[in-house]
């Protein structure tokens, strides 16, 4: 039996409490010391108590990323930073938007890092944008970043509307002659999202709108999946560093690992074969990769490529995954949203026939920006959903805190807590309220820095944003245009997050009805 397998069927009974009382009453006893670290600084914080049972109660996901750091945010209050420990090692929890901006933003050369780099030989696609640092991370961000211009992302926008068209087809199909249809609205929005990804990632189908279990779709949940094997991982992790490098445990699992390589050899090697010109992120990575080897063959110099295959393997696998599942978790929110909440429904869907009656029917990219009440839909739906509730930074240099004699220590994890400053009465009154009136052109200038931070900020802000907000947006806008969006008796009345998932996913299925509209031919 894998051990694996051992520590799962362990899980199922009531040994697993044993263990963790019995590691809880060690580490208690051997680092009693590092239990002080905030209180020695007089910083306020967590008792040690209080700090392990939020990392075990993460660790054995009981509770969503986004809701275990909440939890200190709202235990907090007036307080701009909380101090805690993630077994033994301290964290600083931010919950004011200006400390916010600082780190994420202002002083960013104190807080480049994010997560720890994973071993590149035992885990290699494990090192991808979300992991890399300092100078790696610098060179891998800056050249891939080109990929996302505005150029690129009017090409792009060709391959999202072949999906959007192919997606018409299926709920077409779906919907038939009854006029309507009820749908589990995650699902069907992850196979879009999905099939976008593999065109923008790779210029590949992968055959998913149609609703199968491709395995595309399966490794591309796995490559981020915070499973019994990443759990592991993190407490291995957490009791040392160095033990997931002695024990060869790996962050991504290897079929996922191989998947991943096989495809993208698969998709390079159809490309050498093409005539055509290629835009996908594959290809532009390719190019650096080619470049990179010329340039270091003319100048005699053997220095590590940046843009080694594991690099692209990494940065490939990580889009799939972190591509798809936000964006699919976002549309769902807005669809979510717009049932439960008519009346801006139709206000969005009279905005449609507004843009079209004066641009016409086809929605193009020039024509997208023209939508600015959708624009308000998805602000504020991601102000309530965002995708990460936390954002992780690592301090790479000590920092003096503002107004205190605090020196935050290099190595430091720092996380904002973006869930709760989204969430915070001060700054968003009525915060459990729907109110994309909050986006409007007047409304929005009041909105404080620092508060409202859903693909985060500064120079690690979500590489993707403006490819993101044009699939959300386009597809929202496709499928208002067509349907009306309603509640079924099994939509949740209130969403609560997947503990499973890093990214903030519904924990239940978000059932919708999509009716046909009238109008529609
Ligand atoms: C609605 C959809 C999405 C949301 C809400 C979202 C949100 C985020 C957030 C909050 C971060 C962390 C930023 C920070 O730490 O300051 C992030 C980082 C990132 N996102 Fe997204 N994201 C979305 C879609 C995508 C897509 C489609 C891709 C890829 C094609 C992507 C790739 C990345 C990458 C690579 C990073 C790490 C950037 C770095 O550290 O340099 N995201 N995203």
């Amino acid at each position: 039996m894998e051990l694996l397998e051992i520590v799962k069927s362990a899980m199922d009974t009531h040994s697993v409490l044993l263990i963790f009382l019995s590691v809880m009453v060690y580490l208690l006893y051997v680092y009693r010391d590092k239990f002080h670290y905030w209180s020695k600084r007089g910083v306020p914080c967590q008792s040690p108590a209080q700090s392990i049972v939020r990392t075990f109660r993460l660790v054995l996901r009981m509770d969503s990323f986004t809701d275990n750091f909440y939890g200190v945010y709202k235990a907090f209050d007036g307080h701009p930073y909380v101090g805690s420990l993630e077994l033994t090692k301290p964290i600083l929890v931010v919950r004011d938007p200006e400390l916010a901006r600082i780190v994420l933003v202002k002083s960013f050369s104190s807080f480049s890092g994010r997560l720890k780099s994973p071993d590149t030989t035992l885990d290699p696609l494990s090192n991808h944008l979300f992991t890399l640092n300092g100078e790696k991370w610098r060179q891998v961000r800056h050249k891939t970043a080109t990929a996302f211009s505005t150029a690129k992302l009017k090409n792009m926008f060709h391959s999202l509307k072949d999906c959007a068209r192919e997606m018409d087809a299926y709920m077409e199909r779906a919907i038939g002659d009854k006029g309507d249809v009820e749908f589990d609205a995650l699902k069907v929005m992850s196979n879009y999202t999905l099939e976008v990804i593999g065109a923008c990632a790779m210029g590949i189908k992968c055959d998913s709108i149609h609703d199968e279990e491709t395995e595309f779709k399966r490794f591309s949940r796995d490559f981020f999946r915070f499973d019994a094997r990443r759990m592991i991982f993190t407490l291995l992790d957490l009791l040392h560093p160095k033990l997931p490098v002695l024990l060869k445990w790996k962050a991504v699992r290897p079929e996922v690992e191989n998947f991943f390589r096989e495809a993208i050899k698969e998709a390079a090697s159809l490309k050498e074969s093409e005539a055509a010109a290629r835009t996908d992120f594959l290809q532009i990575l390719i190019d650096f990769q080619k470049s990179e080897k010329a340039s270091k063959t003319d100048a005699g110099n053997d220095t590590e490529l940046v843009f080694t295959d594991n690099i692209i393997g990494g940065v490939i696998g990580s889009f799939f995954s972190a591509g798809y599942e936000p964006t699919a978790a976002a549309l769902t929110f807005c669809l979510y949203e717009l049932a439960r909440n008519p009346q801006v429904q139709a206000k969005l869907h009279e905005e449609i026939l507004a843009v079209k009656e004066k641009l016409g029917d086809d929605i193009e990219y020039e024509t997208l920006k023209e939508f600015k009440y959708a624009n308000q839909v998805i602000d504020e739906t991601l102000r309530l959903y965002p995708a990460s509730g936390i954002l992780v930074r690592t301090c790479t240099e000590p920092f003096k805190l503002p107004d205190s004699d605090v020196v935050i220590e290099k190595g430091t994890k720092v996380f904002v807590s973006s869930y709760g400053l989204q969430t915070d009465p001060r700054y968003f009154p009525e915060p459990e309220k729907f109110d994309p009136e909050r986006f409007s052109e007047e409304n929005k200038e009041k909105i404080l820095p620092g508060t409202y931070l859903p693909f985060g900020d500064g120079p690690r802000l979500c590489i993707a944003m403006r490819l993101a907000l044009m699939d959300v947006k386009m597809m929202m806008v496709r499928l208002v245009s067509k349907y009306e969006i309603h509640t079924t008796p099994k939509t949740p009345k209130k969403i609560t997050f997947d503990t499973n998932s890093f990214t903030v996913q519904p924990a239940e299925k978000v059932w919708l009805r999509f009716r046909r509209r009238a109008s529609t031919p």
